[in-house]
């Protein structure tokens, strides 16, 4: 089974991209690390209690109004704001988020590897080469565009909740699009209409996909796992440097 590690800047089009692979022709399992990023914060959890606890004395409308059963979740918006405004703030709350997180996913791919037993798995995930998680992929795919691309399509998705100011701190806090792009295995350049971006990906896919003997040979724990480990070494000496230098 392949880890495929899908990543770009903030709205470059990777839920575009992951919908396009999680959809026929490929209909690939995906999971969506801002997702779980958003599961592992709900009331009741202990992320949620952390974050309170935390954050709750510095952003005064941290929570929202009771919901109808008297729940009051997170004010993404205002959390927001004040870690991307703040970098040693976005670091508490990527070390509260992310061990969960990581531990969500690592729980879906054994499901996947075990149960789905697809040749290819999608892993959605803005941060993977900042949280290092490109380490457990077997190929990596960058979702770029230009800047001024990348701000307006923001601004046109999120512009109800987002100031110019607020997108351009959101794409400041991220690797810069094109380092991502140095780093990929592949990379879907998403400058222009869907229509394009359907036959990049198409193209993008083919240059990834396993072979169906390396597939059919990973479902056996063994080799699966030794294939796992070599490809965690290899990427490890490979990538590591460049990223090193870069971050
Ligand atoms: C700050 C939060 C509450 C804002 O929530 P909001 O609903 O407005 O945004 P959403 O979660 O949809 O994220 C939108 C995009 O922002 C970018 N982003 C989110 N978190 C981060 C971060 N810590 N650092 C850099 N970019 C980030 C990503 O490109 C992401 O796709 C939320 O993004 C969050 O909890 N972030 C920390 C967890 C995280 O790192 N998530 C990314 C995947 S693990
Ligand atoms: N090729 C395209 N043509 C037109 N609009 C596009 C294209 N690709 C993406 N978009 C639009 O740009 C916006 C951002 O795309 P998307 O949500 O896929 O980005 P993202 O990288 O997943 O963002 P985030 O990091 O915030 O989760 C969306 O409104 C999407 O519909």
């Amino acid at each position: 089974m392949l880890v495929l590690g899908l990543t770009g800047g903030i709205a470059t089009g990777k839920s575009t991209v992951a919908s396009i692979l999680s959809s026929p022709p490929y209909s690939l399992p995906l999971i969506d690390a801002d997702q779980l990023a958003r599961e592992v914060v709900l009331p009741g959890t202990p992320g949620f209690a952390k974050i309170v606890a935390h954050f709750g004395p510095s952003i005064p409308d941290l929570l929202l109004p009771p919901d109808e059963h008297g729940k009051r979740g997170l004010n993404r918006p205002a959390l927001g704001r004040h870690i991307f405004a703040n970098d040693a703030e976005r670091k508490v709350l990527n070390a509260i988020i992310h061990p969960e997180v990581r531990k969500a996913i690592f729980r879906r791919l054994v499901y996947h590897w075990l149960v789905s037993r697809a040749d290819i798995v999608v892993l959605d995930i803005p941060l993977l080469f900042e949280a290092k998680f490109d380490l457990f992929c077997g190929a990596t795919m960058v979702v770029a565009c230009t800047p001024d691309l990348q701000r307006e399509r923001l601004m046109k998705r999120d512009g109800h909740v987002l100031t110019d100011n607020d997108a351009e701190q959101r794409m400041a806090s991220q690797m810069p699009i094109e380092e991502k792009a140095q780093l990929a295995d592949v990379v879907v350049w998403n400058n222009k209409g869907l229509d394009e971006l359907n036959a990049t990906v198409a193209a993008a896919i083919a240059s990834v996909r396993p072979s169906r003997l390396t597939t059919w040979l990973e479902w056996f724990p063994p080799f699966g796992l030794a294939m796992a480990l070599a490809c965690f070494v290899r990427r490890y000496f490979s990538k590591s440097g460049a990223r090193e230098k870069k971050t």
